[in-house]
């Protein structure tokens, strides 16, 4: 299993281009389901969760081509609508495919994703919505199985925000005969970068980005070229990263406006902070002030920035309450960090105390998940030595060449194979 080592302590200096967006081009490369067609997709990024979804679509029968960052997915040649535990269980996304299987063929088979690392993940909201849509839901052996002739709009309410939950019921209602509406939907960008695609694919979607959408189905969609939005959470793991080395790093290729909870807290760390329509610039100061955050849905501050940001409260000047409301088991990081010499008390399972230290020791530590990979990373760059990072195939999930884009920022950082 690979390794990233890290020799730390040097300041990340230069500019850095994000990719496109995990969590924007899993749902739009599940969405080509919807079409007999082929949909074009752009700024895809090389990841292994990428690499996932196309083989769980190739396994259904569409034809599927990636290269370069662009994939097509041709699904006219679907035929098989049961996704198998051996493709889902290497990545929860995979219930992606169900609201858009059961839209188009009235029959879809999904393996049901198990628990992971950070937490239970239910996805009780996705089914009873497809239920709310007309659609007999069976779980049997592992696999949920739904079916409907076709799906009838209906209106829906989540008891709290869920990103995938609110996708797939979006894809679902496309096709779904009459209206939907989707009350107390996730308000993430992702989202509404699937409903700009969908509605070029030529559903009827408003209201994306805010917490009600409305869905008037359609007859079919047609094929689509579509971009992936920057990865907000990338972009959102550099800057920290230059703050946290006293950096000076330009950050290219990303949208400020879908992080402004993240430009604040790090402003309010002393980070100075420049923005422009599609670059972040960041300095870091010599010293960094301690943050409370809190975890929360979008705009809310982004869990999947949670980890990262403890990285760079470890050394800071005071004590960070670090409030993680969304998943309940989000901070294995904190152990690994305290092997490295951090100061953190969990003192209730979703509330960390961290008090800053003066530094952070290098040492082994092992990644439990995507962005704990991330925040060890961060915190193997701020500590002085060698830091060797096992299970980073957690990271390569999620992040397209990361140690190529830190090594060009100037850290000591590669890949033991
Ligand atoms: C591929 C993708 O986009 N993943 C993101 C997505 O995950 P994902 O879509 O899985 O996360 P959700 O937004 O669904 O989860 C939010 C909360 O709702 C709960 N819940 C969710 C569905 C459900 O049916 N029942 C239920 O109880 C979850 O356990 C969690 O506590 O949003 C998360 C929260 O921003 C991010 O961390 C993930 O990176
Ligand atoms: C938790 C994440 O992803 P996923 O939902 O795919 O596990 C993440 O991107 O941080």
């Amino acid at each position: 299993m690979d390794k990233i080592q890290i020799n730390g302590g040097r300041k990340l200096k230069g500019e850095v281009t994000i990719s496109g967006a995990k969590n924007a081009a899993l749902p739009l490369i599940a969405s080509a389901i919807l079409v007999d067609g082929t949909c074009e997709f752009f700024n895809v990024p090389h990841l292994m969760d990428i690499k996932s979804i196309k083989l769980l679509l190739e396994d259904l029968g569409a034809r599927c081509t990636f290269d370069d960052h662009v994939m097509t997915v041709d699904g006219s040649g679907i035929h098989k609508i049961e996704a198998e535990y051996d493709l889902v269980r290497k990545m929860r996304a995979s219930i992606l495919v169900l609201g858009p299987l059961v839209a188009r063929f009235g029959h879809a088979k999904v393996s049901m994703p198990g628990g992971c690392a950070i937490g239970a993940r239910p996805v009780n909201m996705h089914l009873t919505g497809l239920e709310a849509l007309g659609a007999n839901i069976h779980i049997d052996h592992g696999y949920i199985e739904a079916r409907a002739d076709r799906l009838i709009g209906s209106d829906i309410y989540f008891d709290t925000p869920t990103v995938t939950g609110t996708e797939n019921l979006m894809m679902a209602a496309t096709l779904a005969k009459g209206q939907t509406v989707l009350r107390n939907a996730a308000r993430e960008p992702e989202i509404v970068c699937l409903a700009d695609a969908l509605n070029d694919m030529g559903a009827h979607i408003s209201g994306a980005g805010s917490p009600m959408i409305t869905i008037d189905g359609v007859d079919k969609l047609l094929p689509a070229k579509v971009t992936v939005i920057p990865d907000r959470i990338e972009t959102g793991t550099f800057m920290v990263a230059a703050a946290a080395t006293q950096g000076d790093v330009r950050v290219t290729g990303c949208n400020p406006d879908h992080i402004g909870g993240m430009i604040s807290k790090l402003k309010a760390t002393g980070a100075q902070i420049e923005t422009r329509p599609d670059e972040i610039r960041v300095r870091g100061g010599e010293t960094v002030k301690s943050v409370d955050i809190k975890t929360l849905p979008y705009p809310g501050f982004p869990t999947d920035m949670q980890a990262q940001f403890m990285a760079l409260m470890c050394t800071a000047r005071g004590t960070s309450m670090i409030h993680e409301s969304i998943f309940e088991n989000r901070f294995i990081h904190a152990n690994e960090l305290m092997r490295m010499g951090a100061d953190i008390t969990l003192s209730q399972a979703n509330l960390a105390m961290v008090r800053g230290v003066p530094e952070l020791q290098a040492a082994p530590v092992m990644a439990s998940d995507l962005r704990a990979s991330a925040s060890l990373v961060i915190a193997g760059l701020m500590a002085k030595g060698t830091t060797v990072i096992s299970r980073v195939y957690h990271m390569d999930r999620g992040y397209e060449a990361m140690e190529e884009k830190f090594s060009a920022l100037g850290a000591d950082m590669k890949r033991i194979k």
